[in-house]
């Protein structure tokens, strides 16, 4: 039973079956969280552009019924002025399986400190799947844009991103440098008394079952290579735990053998001959703006995921089109990597397509591939025809610069 929560009447449950594969129905409810800042100018959008699709697609056949739950400002609205992540928003999401989310804020002293965070721990999903990759003729800050095509495998649930961390000057922190001195021997914190402390766990566990994930899905696409990126020259026993235990696990479960003498390893060719290789993180950082071509699938823990989201995003043309994918085992939530932009909010100005092409990875999670290849298409088309919002516009001459509405209604002329 929900509360606020309303079961369209006229659709059906996605449901996972035995074999732990998606059974979709031709009329899935999908829940949808509309999102904070400029959720209300790309959600309605991206719901409207895939109805197109997906009406287009299957001439009626199959259509979402889109359920909306709550999360962010919207929910205290909703709920009660405490309430940013209602416990029936993540039940939804585990009953319905496969959602979409608009941009949350992080609220400014609640007890969340990340309401997006929060979703991806308590949902254990653990994987972040962001690919980036180019659109003819979007403006880019480098000169062969084309040449970036990687898919990005950040760990979702550990690394600094647990939230452990105490207050300088606290009593928790000073009880925590206390133990850390006294009886752990750490002699090396340079200012005791005025220190913050935060924690960095990463897990063997952790690290296998996304690791195991990440070298998969370089094996079901046909990937070229598999990079794991870290700080494990510093980090020895995280960033460095991480990069060693996932050479294991293509080892010993993939088959992989070592390359000239290792530590780069080779998938048998019988999965892709895939190499599996690995680099400090600040070197990645420049490689990729260097020779972006020598990448292809990228696994790396949390923190370094998300800067080096932004970071590729801006090179194919920024966090506009930048979108992504958070999964579990079971659940799947579907969201852009860029925030609320809540200078932007209700301006109908920004960039719907990192919404929508989450909204693209969602139907081809769903197997409805004729629909979202069809967004690509008119994705394709709409940037080709130079209908563009500001943020293109504005490095694009001779661009026709439109609203996030008129936006999607290009994309809905060019679907085909
Ligand atoms: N998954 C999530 O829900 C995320 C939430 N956040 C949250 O969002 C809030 C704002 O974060 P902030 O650091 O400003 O980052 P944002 O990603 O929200 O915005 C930064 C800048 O990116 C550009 N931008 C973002 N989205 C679009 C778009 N759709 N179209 C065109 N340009 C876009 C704008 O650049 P310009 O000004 O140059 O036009 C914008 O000012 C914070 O509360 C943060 O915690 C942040 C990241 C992810
Ligand atoms: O939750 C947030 O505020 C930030 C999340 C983020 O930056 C990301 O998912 O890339
Ligand atoms: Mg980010």
């Amino acid at each position: 039973m929900y509360q606020h929560v309303k079961i369209p009447s006229d659709g059906e449950k996605i449901r996972i079956s035995t074999d732990g594969l998606l059974a979709v129905p031709d009329n899935p409810i999908v829940p949808f969280i509309e999102g904070d800042g400029i959720g209300i100018d790309i959600t309605p959008v991206m719901k409207k552009v895939v109805d197109a699709a997906v009406e287009k697609a299957y001439g009626g056949k199959r259509k979402i019924s889109w359920m909306e739950i709550y999360a962010g400002e919207k929910a205290t609205q909703v709920y009660g002025s405490d309430v940013w992540l209602p416990d029936e928003t993540l039940q939804a999401a585990k009953e319905f399986v496969v959602s979409i989310k608009g941009p949350l804020t992080t609220p400014v002293g609640g007890g969340i400190r990340s309401i997006n965070v929060a979703l991806r721990q308590q949902l254990d999903l653990y994987i972040c799947l962001r690919p980036v990759r180019y659109f003819s003729g979007v403006p880019s800050p480098v000169k062969s844009p084309e040449k970036t095509d990687m898919v990005i495998f950040r760990e979702n649930s550990e690394d600094i991103y647990a939230g452990i961390e105490w207050e300088a000057e606290s009593e928790s922190a000073k009880k925590v440098i206390d133990f850390l001195v006294k009886d752990m021997g750490v002699t090396s914190i340079r200012f005791p008394q005025t220190s913050g402390i935060g924690i960095k766990p990463v897990s063997r566990e952790g690290t296998e079952r996304f690791v195991r994930k990440a070298i998969q899905y370089a094996i079901d696409n046909q990937r070229k290579s598999l990079t794991l990126v870290h700080k494990g020259n510093i980090m020895k026993f995280t960033e460095g735990a991480f990069k060693k235990w996932s050479y294991a696990v293509a080892a010993n479960e993939f088959g992989a053998e070592l390359l000239d003498g290792g530590p780069w390893m080779k998938l048998p060719q019988e999965k892709g001959g895939i190499i599996i290789k690995d680099v400090i993180a600040d070197a990645f950082l420049q490689q990729i703006l260097l020779r972006p071509e020598e990448y292809d699938v990228v696994a790396t823990l949390n923190l370094n995921g998300d800067y080096i989201s932004d970071a590729l995003a801006a090179q194919v043309g920024g966090i506009g089109i930048a979108p992504g994918a958070n999964l579990s085992d079971s659940v799947a939530i579907f969201e852009a990597t860029h925030g609320t932009a809540p200078k932007y909010a209700g301006k109908d100005q920004v960039n719907p397509g990192s919404i929508i092409l989450s909204a693209e990875m969602m139907l081809r999670h769903m197997g409805w591939v004729e629909a979202a290849d069809m967004i690509i298409r008119a994705m394709e088309a709409t940037i080709q025809h130079k209908i563009v919002t500001y943020d293109f516009a504005r490095l694009m001459p001779g661009a026709q610069q439109v609203s996030c509405s008129a936006f999607g209604n290009a994309m809905i002329k060019y679907l085909s």
